[in-house]
């Protein structure tokens, strides 16, 4: 199979969807690679280091988009859509609750589109998903440090505290993988703690991991006021698989923040969960404040240190696109059920019911479609 891999565009994005590794497995298998020329440099892989694990180094976008498989880390950019032909596989983050305008795109052309973020193996966790909310945790915690500082536009707390004055309080809204590695990083830095889940079992596994290092809540209206009322740093970190995220915290919870206080709402690549997160910020200029409290709401996050976030997102990447680019997209998605529920658009229609949901769109079973 013939394979490209574009320069992502996004604001400061500089992760690539594949390592020269990845070139060398895919190309050890028979298949041809195609890189646009400096997609790697922001990650530190240059032309020279594709060309020697056997990729061909290609001028402009469109030689990286006129193949049978594209693999990319963002979602397609409206700039992007020209690129979209019949029966692409399109292989990346797509993140479609959020985006009718991409869905409707995907739609037209008959695009393949298998979203990194929905392939979802039979325990429910998310494969793809998983290294980037690695990196988007730890980091959240961190950011959220640096924003509480006074120049940073915080309200001057340090989340550690020090003896005689007491710790700055972190809480985090979900507590899957984002939300684990956030408290992960909070811990480290010495903050008092709080998660707050909607999974009961969830909330005792968080207990038995941390112990007495943080308090855990069950998740709902009143705990989550609550919570936000003392808070110095919130972090939002829920999601329903490949769903817009719920908006769980009101405007008026945010307007009880501390003046000063910040909120990371990591899940705005679904949408976000604070009413107060409508807009979607860069890397370039990450935090507006609304209501005295500065928001922070960066969908590529992991962009940020993309060295770290392209090994980790390739090590999980490439043993699906082997599978694909081997057998084609539907014998590997009849073989393995979790690459099927990546499935996102298909032969010109949504397959994956939350998305369907989320635009008013008919749903089509993607069952019915590959046979
Ligand atoms: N902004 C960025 O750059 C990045 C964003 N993300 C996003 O972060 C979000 C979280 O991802 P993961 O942690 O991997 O998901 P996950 O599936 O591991 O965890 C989600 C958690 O939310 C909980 N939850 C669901 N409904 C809830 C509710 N009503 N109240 C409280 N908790 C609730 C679930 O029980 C689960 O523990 C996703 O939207 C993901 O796409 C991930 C990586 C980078
Ligand atoms: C998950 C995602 O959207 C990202 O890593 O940018």
């Amino acid at each position: 199979m013939n394979i490209g891999i574009p320069k992502e565009i996004k604001n400061n994005e500089n992760r690539v969807a594949m390592t020269p590794a990845g070139v060398i497995t895919l190309s050890q298998a028979g298949h041809s690679v195609f890189v646009e020329t400096e997609a790697g440099l922001g990650s530190g892989f240059t032309d020279e280091q594709y060309q020697q694990a056997g990729a061909t180094i290609v001028n402009d976008a469109f030689e990286a988009w006129n193949q049978e498989m594209v693999m990319k880390v963002k979602e397609p950019l409206p700039d992007e859509y020209k690129f979209f032909h019949d029966g692409l596989i399109l292989f990346t983050y797509l993140h479609l609750a959020p985006e009718p305008a991409l869905t409707e795109a995907l739609i037209k052309h008959n695009v393949v589109g298998i979203a990194y973020e929905t392939v979802q193996l039979p325990n429910y966790s998310l494969p793809l998903l998983t290294p980037m909310s690695e990196v988007a945790g730890r980091m959240a915690a961190q950011i959220g440090a640096q924003f509480l500082e006074k120049s940073k536009g915080g309200r001057g707390i340090l989340l550690s505290g020090i003896p005689g004055v007491k710790r700055g309080k972190v809480t985090i809204i979900g507590g899957g993988v984002v939300g684990t590695n956030a408290a992960k990083v909070a811990i480290g830095l010495g903050a008092d703690v709080t998660i707050i889940d909607l999974n009961p079992e969830r909330l005792r596994q968080l207990d038995d991991i941390f112990g007495s290092s943080i308090n855990t809540l069950m998740s709902n209206p009143l705990t989550i006021a609550d919570a936000l009322r003392e808070s110095d740093l919130v972090i939002g970190a829920v999601l329903i698989p490949g769903a817009k995220a719920p908006k769980l915290v009101t405007e008026e919870m945010v307007k009880s923040m501390p003046e000063g206080s910040v909120i990371v709402d990591v899940a705005i690549d679904q949408g976000g969960i604070f009413e107060t997160t409508d807009k979607i910020t860069t890397h370039d200029n990450p935090t507006y404040t609304k209501h005295g409290v500065l928001h922070y709401a960066v969908a590529n996050m992991p962009g940020a240190v993309p060295r770290t976030s392209t090994i980790g997102l390739t090590n999980v990447t490439i043993p699906y696109a082997l599978q694909i680019a081997n057998k084609g997209y539907k014998k590997a998605c009849l073989d393995n059920e979790a690459l099927l529920k990546g499935i996102n658009t298909l032969q010109g229609y949504v397959t994956y019911q939350a998305v369907a949901e989320a635009h008013g769109l008919e749903y089509s079973n993607v069952k019915d479609l590959v046979r």
